[in-house]
Formats: structure tokens, C-alpha cells, sequence
């Protein structure tokens, strides 16, 4: 029934208006599914290779298309995604690209579910998917490489843990966003935003700390839930001779490992993600003993959505919660595996967005699927609110 019959490739443009790779895939039953690949800036080493569009385009098309029209079935994912590999040939998808794999991956499992007559959470999750919705992370200022001339962490997310429905959730993290445009404009700092749609005004990491907590305890007492905040410090980009270098301040990796365990402290900060380097599992081991009881140490450059990365870290407890983006790894089924290897290991889920974003919004589908406690897509801009207001379209269907 859901046999491929075509699988067309083309150019698209990404919210920072560089081209990416959207694939259609049809079923000859008349099932349609449509995905585009999401690309990074702050890319991990060991992530798949993104090609240039027209090169993954043209790869996809001579090695992989044929094998998949008329010869394999969208329904089954896994079938999809192996074959992918096969004409691949590679560990890293750099044959035919981990941007055309992810497309077609993604657009296969969405034809499945048009030929099933299920939203995509369905099919992918199914009957037996726990009913919880995740918490989103949302990006509010920011800096490092999604931005100039901005803050030297990354990403100052907010996170709504206490929100009582994933509707209140996304609201408040809007709302947040808007507070800290509020503080920024009484201040008479001008903010220009990031990639994500962050706040990127050119203050310090520790104006920046002020300023967000001020903006989630306003919003806190008027929504009448809990708001904390997390960070993506993003090491790996600031890591030069085995020193962090975050704008003037230069650290050691013990010095890292205090100073961000007193952040912990200090803030209470809900989440962390990449605080040291992507090779560095043995720091990251000592900082999540340090604070992991009270904190999300995530992986995100660190596992790249990789099972033998993540297997490495889990050997050594280097963290207890990793970041799922299925352009890192090329596949949903490599996802999916990444998503079953941590939560069998007790790691929580963060299914993530890209800095740079189109529409489609796969990833709203798979955090719901695979009852990921947190999904980690923005807070404003249309590529963003594609995926937020997915999943409260979402919950509303759900319950
Ligand atoms: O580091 C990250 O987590 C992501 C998304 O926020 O950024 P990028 O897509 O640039 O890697
Ligand atoms: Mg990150």
C-alpha cells in the first residue's frame, strides 16, 4: 500500500536564506509526505556531513532514488532508512548527504502516515506512546555563533517546568521573550536578534544572567507557574588549546567545571547543555556528578544523536540527557535508536530545531511520538512557531 512511486528532490530556502534540500515522496496508493533538512552553525565534529545542496541533491538522485521507487515501502521506516545507508555507503552520510537522507527519511515517514489516514505522532509513536507532551526550551537571548557582537553563551533558553499544559508552556516562553524586549528597551540597549529569533543584545554573559532571570520571575508570578532557565554554552566552538574562551574570560577545564556548577547553583538553572568540549566525556563525567541531581547535563555536540557516542557516555556517565536532531545523524530510524538507547540508560530526550529552519515541522511530531520530556525549537519567527504551534495543535487532537 505505501509503496514509493516517487521521490523528488529540489532546493529550498532556510530561515537564513541559504538553500536546503526539501524532498517529496509519493506512494502509489496516492500517499504524499513533504520534509526539508534543518542545517546547524554551531556544528558538532561528529555529525553527519551536510553537502552543498546541489551536490546532495544530485547524489541522492543518481544512488538513492532508484533504489527506493518502485522497490521499498514508506510504511516501513526502517526498510527507508536502510536503504538510504546502502546507497550511501558511508558512515557519515557523505556520499549522498545527510541533508537529502533526513528529507527523504522525514518525507517518507509523513507519506506513510497520509497513506494510514494518522497524524505523523501516530504512525511513528503509536498505539502504545505514553500521553505526556514535552516541555519547550526556548531560546531568548543569544549569541556565540548564531550572532555577532552578542552574548558569548549561545543560548539563554527559557524553560517553563511548571507550565500545566504545553499551550501554557510555549505562551509563557513568548512571553518571556517579549518581557526581556521590555527590559532591553528601558535599558536603551539595543537588540537586533540571532538565527533563532533570540534577543542578541552586545552585553556580558553576566548582564545577560540578570537580565533573563529578572524576565522569568516577572512572567513566573503573572502566569502563576514555574519558570526556570536553562543554557546552551555550546563549548566545543570556544575551545581552543584546552582552554573554554568566552569572550574576555579564559578558563581552564576545572575552572569551567566550577564555574558552571556554580551557575548551577546559583541560578537554578534547569538545564545545561554542552558546557565542555565535544571530546571531553571525562570533565563532562565530573560536572554531572557534581550537579546532575539537580540539573539536565545534555550532550548535544557531544553524542550528535550517535549511539556509539551516546553508549561511550552512558559507560562513563558524562551526562544525563542528550540532544535528538535527526539532521546530526541522517535518519529518523538512527533518531529513534539514539531516543530508545537513552531513555533505556534513565538520559532524558531534548528533541532539538536547527539554527537554521524551514517549516516543516517533523520535530514536533517525533518529541510526541517518543514522549521526549523537552523539545528545544525557539520561541518566535515563523520557522520556529511551525514547530510550537504544531504541537499544540497537537495536544488538542490528542486529548
Ligand atoms: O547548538 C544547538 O543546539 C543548535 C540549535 O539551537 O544550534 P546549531 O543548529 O547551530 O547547531
Ligand atoms: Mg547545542
Amino acid at each position: 500500500m505505501t509503496r514509493i512511486e516517487t521521490v523528488r528532490l529540489r532546493a529550498v530556502l532556510d530561515s537564513r536564506g541559504n538553500k536546503t534540500v526539501e524532498a517529496d515522496v509519493l506512494t502509489e496508493s496516492g500517499g504524499f509526505g513533504r520534509a526539508a533538512a534543518p542545517s546547524g552553525a554551531s556544528t558538532g565534529e561528529y555529525e553527519a556531513i551536510e553537502l552543498p545542496v546541489n551536490e546532495a541533491i544530485a547524489a541522492a538522485r543518481e544512488h538513492a532514488v532508484p533504489r527506493l521507487e518502485g522497490r521499498v515501502y514508506a510504511g516501513d521506516q526502517r526498510e527507508v532508512d536502510d536503504t538510504l545507508r546502502a546507497a550511501d555507503g558511508t558512515e557519515d552520510f557523505s556520499e549522498i548527504g545527510a541533508n537529502s537522507a533526513v528529507a527523504i527519511s522525514m518525507a517518507a515517514a509523513k507519506a506513510a502516515a497520509d497513506v494510514l489516514g494518522a497524524p505523523l505522532y501516530q504512525h511513528l509513536g503509536g498505539a502504545f506512546r505514553g500521553g505526556n507532551f514535552p516541555i519547550p526550551l526556548g531560546n531568548v537571548v543569544g549569541g556565540g555563533e548564531h550572532a555577532q557582537e552578542a552574548t558569548a553563551i549561545q543560548e539563554f533558553l527559557s524553560a517553563p517546568v511548571g507550565a500545566p499544559s504545553v499551550k501554557d508552556a510555549v505562551f509563557a516562553n513568548a512571553q518571556v521573550h517579549g518581557e526581556i524586549g521590555s527590559l532591553l528597551e528601558e535599558r536603551g540597549t539595543p537588540a537586533a536578534k540571532g538565527d533563532e529569533g533570540a534577543w542578541a543584545p552586545s552585553i556580558s554573559d553576566a548582564e545577560a544572567f540578570e537580565l533573563v532571570e529578572e524576565a522569568v520571575e516577572t512572567v513566573s508570578d503573572d502566569v502563576g507557574f514555574e519558570i526556570k532557565f536553562g543554557l546552551d554554552m555550546a563549548a566545543a566552538e570556544t575551545f581552543e588549546d584546552g582552554e573554554y574562551v568566552y569572550g574576555d574570560e579564559v578558563r581552564s577545564t576545572e575552572e569551567q567545571i566550577d564555574y558552571v556548577a556554580g551557575l548551577v547553583d546559583e541560578y537554578d538553572l534547569a538545564y545545561v547543555e554542552d558546557p565542555l568540549d565535544e571530546d571531553a566525556y571525562e570533565a563532562f563525567a565530573e560536572l554531572t556528578e557534581r550537579v546532575g541531581s539537580q540539573t539536565l547535563i545534555c550532550g548535544d555536540d557531544l553524542f550528535v544523536t550517535n549511539v556509539e557516542r551516546l553508549e561511550a557516555g552512558i559507560d562513563v556517565d558524562a551526562a544525563n540527557s542528550i540532544l535528538i536532531k535527526p539532521n546530526q545523524i541522517g535518519t529518523l530510524s538512527d533518531a529513534f535508536d539514539a531516543i530508545e538507547l537513552a531513555t533505556r540508560n534513565g538520559y532524558e530526550t531534548v528533541v532539538s530545531h536547527r539554527s537554521g529552519e524551514t517549516e516543516d515541522a517533523t520535530i514536533a511530531h517525533l518529541a510526541v511520538a517518543t514522549d521526549a520530556p523537552f523539545i528545544k525549537t525557539g520561541t518566535v519567527g515563523g520557522e520556529r512557531t511551525a514547530k510550537l504551534n504544531e504541537l499544540i495543535r497537537i495536544a488538542d487532537e490528542a486529548l
